[in-house]
């Protein structure tokens, strides 16, 4: 691979971040959830979906409910893809999160580039593998052990919550989490332990939890992760112990970011799955 210069895109992501016309003030939090959504669509027995290939740029994708709003996170990068033609969108996502999490006071997230962009949707994988916010411990298990996660890291990866806020426009729920949702922190688990969670309808009716001044939310399978005991243990561990939690989430970030990347000798991307795998999309 040409040695290209990642850090100096990184820094040009850097910059995008703060953004007084948007939301809280930062385009961080989206630029999280697009990387997050890019890599989530991963099934580790057919090694079909996951960040290599940006298939989130055709219509089949991008018209998924659950990605409503991050045609605003891909918006923000396109500059930078301008500016840096050579780097691939797959690349650009995944490391637009990264840079993201780290400008909000987070932990350093490795990134290795190669990532290649499909030539056309033959590789699109289904609409439906992102999970429901609606539903419980059962549907969080599956999504993300299809993933191949375990619930340690399903509930590190949860605390991304601690970031951004639900869009009513988007995907059905409103508000943040937490007070400061352009910082990442441990807050959220130690609301979700500490809080008064009281249910709910939102202005489009469907049902979430108010904190007590009704400033603040939970997601249905956010509070599962404190009503199932497995899940508990570990809100419990992020709660007390904020280090241990950003090393668990920088693993289980980079491992996010990584599904579908297989490299080949000269650390550019291949497509990892036959024909058959693919017929079976
Ligand atoms: C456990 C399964 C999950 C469910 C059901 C879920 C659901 C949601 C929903 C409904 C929203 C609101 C979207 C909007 O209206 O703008 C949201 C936002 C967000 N999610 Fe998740 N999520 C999950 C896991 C994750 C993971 C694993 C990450 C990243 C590691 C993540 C990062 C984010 C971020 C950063 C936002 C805020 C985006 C913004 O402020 O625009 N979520 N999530
Ligand atoms: N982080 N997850 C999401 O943003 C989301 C997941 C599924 N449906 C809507 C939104």
């Amino acid at each position: 691979m040409t040695d290209h210069d990642y850090g100096a895109v990184a820094a040009e992501i850097k910059k995008i971040i703060p953004n007084d016309d948007y939301d809280d003030g930062s385009t961080g939090p989206v630029l999280v959830r697009l990387a997050w959504h890019a890599s989530g669509t991963y099934d580790k027995e057919t090694g079909t979906g996951g960040s290599n290939g940006a298939t989130m740029r055709y219509k089949i994708e991008s018209s998924d409910s659950a990605n409503n709003g991050l045609e605003y996170a891909r918006k923000f990068l396109e500059p930078i893809k301008a500016k840096f033609p050579w780097i691939s969108y797959s690349d650009l996502w995944t490391l637009g999160g990264v840079v993201a999490i780290e400008a909000m006071g987070g932990p350093k997230v490795p990134w290795k580039p190669g990532r290649v962009d499909d030539v056309d949707d033959q590789y699109v994988p289904p609409n439906g593998r992102l999970p429901d916010a609606s539903q419980g411990a059962d549907h969080i298990r599956s999504i993300f052990y299809r993933m191949g996660f375990n619930d340690q890291e399903i509930v590190a990866l949860s605390g991304a919550h601690n970031l951004g806020r639900c869009h009513g426009d988007r995907s059905g729920f409103e508000g943040p989490w937490v007070p400061n949702p352009i910082r990442f922190t441990n807050t959220y688990f130690k609301l979700l332990l500490h809080a008064e969670w009281v249910k709910g309808k939102n202005s489009v009716g469907n049902e979430q939890f108010y904190s007590d001044d009704g400033e603040l939310m939970m997601l249905p399978t956010d509070m599962s992760l404190v009503t199932d005991p497995k899940f508990r243990v570990w809100v419990e561990k992020y709660a007390a112990d904020r280090d241990l939690f950003f090393k668990d989430f920088s693993a289980a970030f980079s491992k996010l970011i990584e599904l579908g990347v297989t490299r080949g000798p000269e650390g550019l991307a291949l497509r990892k799955y036959s024909t058959v795998a693919r017929a079976r999309l």
